[in-house]
């Protein structure tokens, strides 16, 4: 089991700083997240506490990429190469702009993209193990918070597109269920309006009969 190197000393009370820590978690842009990173220790801590994720059936239906250091450029000329390949009757100027976009996806330390590889043949329904998926990229996040660090769960064209997720290295009876940017927040965020958990909360009562 990894041990989780927190920043600070120990806290006092671990149960309440887990608590701020679940309940101050916000998403930091990528352009927003810089260096530095997470070291390979971090990495290696972020992954185990994503694997922790609840997996009905122990399928482990999902996979890791990492897209750091130089990758990220590589990938990102490749991406905008395939965006405009993909796009040949879109105004030149949109089109570049959105390819010059592709071209720097990656600007934080670390991008890891949470596959979700569903598999088949078993009573286990598709959702139930892309929702496994879901809740490996929450962890992911809880633990760069934790960490110390920002990051932010994104999908959009890269993470869509077949030419993109081919560039990804995402095969066939595979999705991209999250590409998640890791670093340090530039500014520290500011909080966002929460929904009202009352309001989308009832309780159930039986019928009357
Ligand atoms: C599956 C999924 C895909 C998302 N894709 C994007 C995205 O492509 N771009 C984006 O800006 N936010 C995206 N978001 C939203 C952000 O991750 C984030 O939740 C949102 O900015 C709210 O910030 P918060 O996490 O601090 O509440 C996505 C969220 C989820 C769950």
């Amino acid at each position: 089991m990894t041990t989780i190197a927190h920043g600070n000393a120990a806290p006092a009370n671990p149960r309440a700083a887990l608590l701020a820590a679940l309940a101050s978690r916000r998403s930091v842009a990528a352009a927003g997240l810089a260096e530095p990173g997470p070291s390979a220790a971090d990495i290696e801590t972020l992954l185990t506490l994503a694997a922790r994720a609840p997996d009905h059936a122990m399928l482990t239906p999902w996979r890791f990429i990492l897209i750091e250091g130089e990758a990220r450029a590589a990938l990102g000329a490749r991406l905008a190469q395939a965006y405009r390949a993909g796009n040949p009757h879109m105004a030149p100027e949109k089109r570049e702009k959105f390819a010059g976009i592709m071209s720097r996806l990656f600007p934080a330390p670390l991008a890891v993209v949470v596959v979700s590889r569903p598999v088949e043949g078993t009573s286990i329904p598709p959702f139930e193990q892309e929702l496994s998926a879901g809740a490996v990229c929450m962890n992911l996040l809880h633990g760069a918070h934790v960490l110390g660090y920002a990051g932010i769960w994104v999908t959009g064209w890269a993470a869509t597109h077949d030419a993109a997720v081919r560039l990804l290295g995402v095969s066939e009876g595979e999705r991209v269920a999250g590409i998640l940017h890791v670093g340090t927040a530039k500014e520290p965020p500011s909080e966002r309006a929460r929904p009202d958990v009352a309001a989308l909360t009832t309780r159930w009562t039986p019928p009357a009969d």
